[in-house]
């Protein structure tokens, strides 16, 4: 399994950045340092609705002796004038607000009668009092973002605080998936004897998707190699990596295999599920041939794809963070390969336990569609038992 990880990282090419514009970068990876041309906040403004004042002149004040000044005006968030007090005077003044000149402190309006010609303060505030000052979140020319990071909402709302209306970033890799085998028939329409519905394509885009990817799902392929590799080829315009599945193994009819042989590499993966594996460039095009069972073509993109997908944008290639549970069950797993059995996690006063599903095959979907992570067996291990505290995948939603 290691090796055929490293094998497609070291493969896979980093995908070349893009100009764009904020609504499209989501889920891209940054390529550029992100720094600040100005402060921010830009401005000394207001944390509070109430009035900038002169700290001095309300040190005094209580609800026994408010002090009275005088309000010259209101400043509102977007006002542009200029605006300046002195001792004796405030202004009215609402959050994000800048504070006028002279000011030094804002009392909230909740300590005051609410005047608008003069006011009357009941408590003192100290100079700086609920004054947000420019530069105090970020400084200018600071990096505040590092190439390599994923852009989600957080992110993209830094870049807009900034006034980056675009910015350089790995956009998400478009991924095609093309399911194949003569029996596959589009969910929605009647099955003759023999046949079943397609669930790889709409799973494997699906996954994709989680994964950080664009998948783009295609009607499934007959076995015919002619026809997998014209499809293939027609994909390559679009697509920055594609999936296939079915047509690997052992059988007359494995077309994929047929029609890849000469340009993908294909092996026997020490792994269940997710045995037979195929990988390779078409055309500079990352190609990953799964195999057909629905769970074994499910985990096979879990360990080989999504760490590759991850690799193109220029991040760690990491496999989903494990954690630890108690086994609830004995398990058993033919030794010499890594095992991924499904299982549900669940939370008791001992913390995790795994329950295995009673279910294992490659083929069983209700299973794994009831799974929420997979217990690891590692190849030296052939049984594990009750009680005993396992690695476990959660698997990604
Ligand atoms: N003699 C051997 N036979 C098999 C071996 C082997 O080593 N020697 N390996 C087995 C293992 S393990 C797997 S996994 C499968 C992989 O087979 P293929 O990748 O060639 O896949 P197919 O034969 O096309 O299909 C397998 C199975 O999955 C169903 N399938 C395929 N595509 C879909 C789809 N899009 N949606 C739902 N189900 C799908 C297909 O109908 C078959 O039942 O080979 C074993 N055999
Ligand atoms: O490896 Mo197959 O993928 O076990 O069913």
């Amino acid at each position: 399994m290691d090796e055929h990880l490293d094998q497609i990282l070291k493969t896979v090419p980093l995908l070349a950045p893009l100009d764009l514009a904020l609504p499209e970068a989501q889920g891209a990876v940054l390529a550029e340092p992100v720094s600040a041309p100005v402060p921010l906040p830009p401005f000394d403004n207001s944390a509070m609705d109430g009035y900038a004042v002169v700290a001095a002149d309300v040190a005094a004040a209580s609800p026994a002796a408010p002090v009275t000044l005088s309000v010259i005006g209101d400043v509102t968030a977007g006002d542009t004038g200029i605006c300046a007090i002195r001792p004796g005077l405030c202004t009215r003044i609402m959050t994000g607000a800048p504070i006028p000149a002279g000011a030094d402190a804002v009392v909230p309006v909740e300590w005051t009668d609410g005047g608008t010609v003069t006011v009357r303060i009941t408590r003192p505030v100290p100079p700086g009092r609920h004054i947000r000052r420019a530069g105090e979140d970020v400084r200018a020319g600071q990096v505040v973002l590092q190439p390599g990071v994923r852009l989600g909402a957080t992110q993209l709302g830094m870049l807009a605080a900034l006034g980056r209306a675009r910015v350089s970033a790995r956009p998400k890799p478009r991924v095609v998936v093309l399911s194949t085998g003569d029996e596959l028939r589009e969910p929605g329409t009647t099955l003759a004897p023999g046949q079943i519905w397609d669930s790889n394509g709409f799973m494997l885009t699906a996954a994709v998707n989680e994964a950080g990817g664009v998948g783009f799902r295609e009607t499934s392929l007959a076995d015919a190699p002619e026809e997998v590799l014209t499809a293939l080829r027609e994909q390559l315009t679009r697509a920055d990596a594609i999936i296939t599945t079915g047509g690997v193994s052992m059988g007359a009819r494995d077309v994929v295999k047929e029609a890849l042989s000469g340009t993908l590499t294909f092996a026997k993966v020490a792994m269940r599920p997710g045995k037979p594996q195929g990988f390779g460039l078409l055309d500079g095009v990352p190609v990953f041939t799964l195999p057909g069972n629905p769970v074994s073509a499910y985990v096979s993109f879990q360990v080989f794809v999504r760490p590759a997908l991850q690799a193109m944008q220029g991040l760690p290639p990491q496999p989903p963070p494990t954690v630890t549970a108690a086994l609830t069950e004995d398990v058993r797993s033919p030794a010499g390969l890594r095992h991924y059995l499904r299982a549900r996690l669940t939370h008791g006063p001992q913390g995790l336990s795994a329950v295995p599903a009673q279910a294992q095959g490659s083929h069983q979907m209700s299973a794994l569609a009831s799974a929420d992570a997979l217990i690891v067996v590692p190849e030296e291990r052939d049984v594990l038992r009750a009680g005993e505290v396992v690695e476990v995948w959660p698997l990604p939603r």
